[in-house]
């Protein structure tokens, strides 16, 4: 999610080992479901945000089998973010990216990212 040039990054809670981390929040995409609607679904549930979907990042990342990472860009449009299941929240302008410990899932995205902002 990324407003004002800057993006959304969220400290995870769950679960133990992934706790602390940071990450682009999202979440599972569930059957029937486009990427796009899985961001906004998720984003609403997490953040209680709305956002409008404008690209997806040309990357994928495997994750714990079967799980694949991917990356969806969206433009914040209506409220701001208040996190439900993460601990904190953090927008991070395209030179202070490094200033959080993502989870390495999320970290090959960190340049394309900075691309979009
Ligand atoms: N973003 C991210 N997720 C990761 C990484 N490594 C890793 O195992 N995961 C796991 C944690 C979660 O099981 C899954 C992401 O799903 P989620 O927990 O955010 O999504 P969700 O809201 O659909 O979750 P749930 O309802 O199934 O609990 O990917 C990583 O590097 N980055």
């Amino acid at each position: 999610m990324r407003a004002g040039g800057r993006v959304l990054a969220a400290r995870r809670t769950a679960p133990v080992a992934l706790a602390g981390r940071w990450e682009l929040p999202g979440g599972k995409v569930a059957p029937g479901e486009t990427l796009e609607q899985a961001g906004v679904r998720e984003v609403r549930e997490e953040l209680g945000c709305e956002v409008r979907c404008v690209g997806v990042l040309p990357r994928q990342v495997p994750l714990a089998w079967p799980l694949v990472l991917h990356v969806v860009v969206a433009d914040l449009v209506d409220g701001e973010p208040v996190p439900q299941e993460h601990d904190a929240v953090r927008w991070l302008a395209a030179d202070q990216l490094e200033e959080v410990g993502w989870l390495e899932g999320d970290r090959p995205f960190l340049d394309l990212v900075r691309g979009w902002l």
